[in-house]
């Protein structure tokens, strides 16, 4: 295991950035991600996200703290590392933790999530970060077997609405459901009072992304202000 036991409790109340730029912007280059995640780790991040093998890997050189890693590809249905091979990609570059689609629906290589992540632990030492857009896929993902549950898809699978902010209401009906495995807050959590409401509905660790690293998405906020 490249992650033991006790670093995931280690997690425990713990900040986690992710460092993503999309196809076609100006930061999407893997030396830049890694930069933003370091800076990330300076700030007081203890593990990072990162997308792409070589934004994985060049992370990996980069911090010290886990890195959980994913690979995208396209950008609807299951697109989050969505077949065993780009999971067993994700691992070979480096990632402790593999982050990927971790509903319900079918997969595009035919494997079930167990299937999938049982190839994942026979072909590497990486631990596995299902990204659940429900309680049922939560429910699902513990039961095949994910060792951290992300709420990353709510509101990005149809079948709960995508508010404005986090999911609170479905990370409490995870946390709630008490699946025994840590539940990781993850999705438009855009402020630190958010953060801490995730915190304190259960989360084991807040995953942060667009509000601390994606410049674009920044300024546009500002601009909607100024502008309204
Ligand atoms: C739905 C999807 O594709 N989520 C992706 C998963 O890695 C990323 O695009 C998000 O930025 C990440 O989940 C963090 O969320 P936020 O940027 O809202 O803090």
């Amino acid at each position: 295991m490249l992650l033991t036991a006790s670093d995931l409790a280690a997690l425990k109340g713990a900040l986690i950035v992710s460092a993503q730029a999309y196809p076609g912007e100006p930061m999407r280059d893997p030396r830049t991600m890694a930069q933003v995640a370091a800076s990330a780790v300076i700030g007081g991040a203890k593990a990072v996200r990162v997308q792409g093998l070589a934004d994985i890997s060049a992370t990996r050189s980069a911090v010290q703290v886990p890195v959980i890693g994913l690979f995208k590809d396209g950008h609807e249905g299951v697109f989050i590392t969505p077949t065993l091979h780009h999971a067993l990609a994700v691992a070979a570059a480096g990632a402790h933790v593999v982050a990927l689609d971790g509903t319900r629906r079918p997969r595009p290589d035919g494997l079930t999530l167990a299937e999938t992540i049982a190839g994942i632990r026979a072909g590497s030492g990486a631990t596995v970060m299902a990204d659940c857009g429900s309680l049922e896929d939560a429910i699902a993902a513990a039961a095949a077997g994910a060792d951290l549950i992300g709420t990353t898809l709510a509101g990005y699978t149809g079948e709960r609405p995508k508010i404005q902010g986090p999911d609170l209401e479905l990370l409490e009906d995870i946390v709630a459901a008490d699946l025994g495995v840590p539940v990781i807050a993850e999705g438009r959590i855009h402020t630190p009072a958010q953060a801490r409401a995730a915190l304190d509905a259960g989360a084991h660790a807040v995953v942060v992304g667009t509000a601390i690293t994606h410049p674009a998405t920044l300024t546009g906020w500002f601009l909607d202000a100024l502008e309204s």
